[in-house]
């Protein structure tokens, strides 16, 4: 039987692409597209917004469907509704929204506890290989002699509203906690002096309509890893956020992540 999904920001620059893939998919049925009222298209065909003809379902904020499993590329206050969604509906999720509040951060583990939710600030396969190859490196290079830089760079579209990106922050994380870094950095300006060790630093560049692209690097005494992971379109993140729904849908409470759903 297919998965019966909701999408959550529909009409977004992911979430029409969530409309489109997920139309196509005969394992999945797009049951529900709900976005923000005060959206321009609000209440038009999500099929026809997404650019795949009628699919018979309208932008809207409710739905009477059932649906198995919600999937929210929306914003902030958008995610948070999306969590009170899933969690009325007994619902899984498929938390994919970046730059939240702590707040609404508490309120996804504390829905974990009664519905099944998986997190990740990236849905890329390739993404998600590489931070296994960063835990790795720094694994490896946590005590080498004279130390190793850490910095993160990530470059994405001029329209996205948060900085640095999820990902680069969960870069850094998985990489800090691996090599006992405490100290996050955010750019550099002025004298800040010679770089100390305990230091990892993000820079994020906003230029045209870049999918999403992050560099981390290992800067040693004479030599350096660069490890870089890009994506060409938004489609890398769609079908991993379709496939964790898949995986989610059914799943028993609890906090998942692109892990479990890659089997990485
Ligand atoms: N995890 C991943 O793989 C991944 C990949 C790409 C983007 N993202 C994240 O997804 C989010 C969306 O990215 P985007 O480029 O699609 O943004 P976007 O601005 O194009 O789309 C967001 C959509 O959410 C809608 N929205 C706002 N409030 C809402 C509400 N209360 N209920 C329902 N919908 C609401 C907006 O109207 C808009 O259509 C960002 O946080 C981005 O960082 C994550
Ligand atoms: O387009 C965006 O916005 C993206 N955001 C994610 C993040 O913030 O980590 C990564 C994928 C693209």
């Amino acid at each position: 039987m297919a998965t019966r999904i909701a999408i959550n920001g529909a009409a977004g620059r992911m979430g029409q692409r969530l409309v489109a893939l997920g139309s196509e998919d005969n394992d999945l049925d797009v049951v529900a597209c709900f976005e923000h009222a005060g959206h321009t298209k609000f209440g038009q065909d999500a099929g026809s917004v997404a650019g795949i003809g009628e699919l018979g379902i309208r932008l809207a904020e409710e739905t009477s469907a059932q649906y198995d499993a919600i999937i929210d590329f929306s914003v902030p206050a958008g995610a948070h509704a999306a969590v009170e969604r899933a969690v009325h509906a007994k619902a899984a999720l498929v938390m994919a929204t970046t730059g939240l509040e702590e707040e609404h951060q508490a309120k996804i583990r504390e829905a974990a506890n009664v519905i099944p939710v998986v997190w990740a600030p990236s849905m890329s396969t390739t993404v998600n290989l590489t931070m296994k190859l960063c835990e790795i490196a720094a694994e490896a290079l946590k005590d080498i002699p004279g130390g190793a830089d850490v910095e993160v760079l990530e470059r994405h579209h001029r329209f996205k509203e948060d900085s640095p990106s999820g990902t680069a922050l969960r870069f850094g994380e998985l990489i800090a906690y691996k090599m006992g870094i405490t100290n996050h950095v955010h750019g550099r300006e002025g004298r800040p002096g010679a770089r100390p060790h305990n230091e990892i630093a993000y820079h994020a560049i906003r230029t045209g309509d870049n999918p999403g692209e992050h560099t981390i690097i290992f800067g040693l005494l004479g030599e350096t890893i660069e490890m870089t992971v890009r994506a060409s379109n938004r489609d890398c993140y769609a079908s991993g956020a379709l496939q964790a729904a898949k995986f989610a849908a059914g799943k028993k409470p609890g906090l998942y992540n692109m892990n479990d759903v890659l089997g990485l």
